[in-house]
């Protein structure tokens, strides 16, 4: 692929940088600036505690995992048997081929017929910042939110693994579902919930997603030209899911520092996800965990990222959970079910009402929205 974050990607994007320094003013004029951070910031987690079985590191990890969530909103997992870094570069591989697909034929899968969604088939990406706009290309897959049948699937068989779309992206759905189990059953230990409170939520039809994304670079007069009105990457915004899994190939993704106001580079880490709480886990648990606002700057180079959304079955009504009310602490979020606060936010943002209230820094709305009925 172009850019797969190594340390060439980082020479060729400092490269451009430097070409280009019109770029980086206008960047800078729009405060959508990189910040500076060392990786000592960045809090980590060695999954292997967590997947095998009655590891005797499990209680450190889980009490590492806590804190991270509770102080950073985020972590990064590393030594994950079943994703490990050349089963990442192939689904670089395989994102790169389907992105790479004539526009003639992206047109014939997009939205709402079928999967794809960018500036170059006329479909953009849906604001979360209300009335910005995002450079943001999509192929996203899911086992339950797109009908199999009546749909517009690509037909690109995989130059390295030789499968096509489905069974490519399910294998890596698969994948992701033992980490995902893991960090479900985590979540609940290092809250003192019963191991299986969110993990039951979370086997079988979960209304999981995972998207293939592409940031183009300003290659192009035209691209530059679409580029030139974009505000963001991806505009700030929380994920509606329980917790997402994130990996990108090159620099871009930001974090919001929690209770601050400075956003905060995430660095790329080739063999690692980056896990982050959405704004099921926030309800569940009362705000104990709070979802993490996240955007992904208009950066000069070209970007892949490889995102997993774990939700739970559509009928699970997610309410603040009774370990987490309290008088002085009484439920500050309205219950609704995993399938209606999905519905009700994608509903919102199909509308241009956002999900995200601008403002230094903003908040999220989708993470507070009050409901008036569960389902
Ligand atoms: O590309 C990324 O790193 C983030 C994408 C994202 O936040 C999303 O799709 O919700
Ligand atoms: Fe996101």
């Amino acid at each position: 692929m172009a850019c797969s974050g190594s340390s060439a990607c980082w020479v060729r994007a400092r490269t451009c940088l430097k070409q280009k320094g019109r770029w980086l003013g206008r960047l800078q004029s729009r405060a959508l600036q990189f910040s500076t951070s060392s990786d000592l910031e960045h809090p980590h987690v060695d999954m292997s505690h967590l997947l095998v079985k009655d590891h005797p590191q499990r209680p450190s990890a889980l009490a590492q995992m806590r804190a991270a969530l509770t102080t950073h909103g985020y972590f990064y997992s590393s030594n994950v048997d079943c994703l490990p870094q050349t089963y990442i570069e192939n689904v670089y591989s395989y994102a790169q081929q389907l992105h790479a697909l004539p526009t003639e034929q992206k047109r014939h899968c997009a939205r709402p017929k079928g999967t794809y969604s960018g500036s170059d088939v006329g479909v953009d990406e849906l604001a979360y910042e209300a009335g910005s706009t995002a450079s943001v290309r999509a192929w996203d897959y899911s086992r339950t939110r797109f009908p199999t049948s009546g749909h517009n699937y690509p037909d690109v068989t995989c130059s390295v693994t030789g499968q096509g779309f489905f069974e490519f992206l399910d294998d890596l759905y698969e994948r992701q579902d033992i980490l995902g189990k893991a960090l479900m059953t985590g979540f609940a230990e290092m809250l003192d919930l019963p191991p299986e409170t969110f993990a039951q939520c979370f086997e079988g039809h979960d209304m999981g997603t995972i998207r293939l994304l592409r940031y183009p670079p300003a290659e192009t007069p035209e691209e530059a030209a679409r580029r030139q009105v974009a505000s963001y990457g991806i505009s700030p915004h929380t994920d509606f899911e329980a917790f997402t899994l994130m990996h990108q190939s090159a620099a871009g993704l930001q974090f919001l520092k929690p209770g601050g106001r400075a956003w905060l580079d995430a660095p790329v880490k080739k063999e690692e996800f980056v896990v982050i709480v959405g704004d099921v886990l926030e309800r569940f648990t009362n705000g104990v965990l709070r979802a993490t606002p996240h955007r992904v700057l208009q950066t000069e180079w070209e970007r892949f990222s490889i995102i997993r959304f774990n939700a739970m079955r559509p009928e699970t009504l997610i309410q603040p959970l009774p370990e987490f009310i309290s008088k002085s602490r009484p439920a500050r979020y309205t219950p609704v079910t995993m399938q209606k606060h999905m519905d009700t936010t994608l509903t919102r943002l199909e509308r241009g009402l956002g999900a995200w209230e601008k403002g230094n820094p903003g908040r999220s709305t989708s993470a507070n929205y009050v409901y008036d009925k569960p389902s």
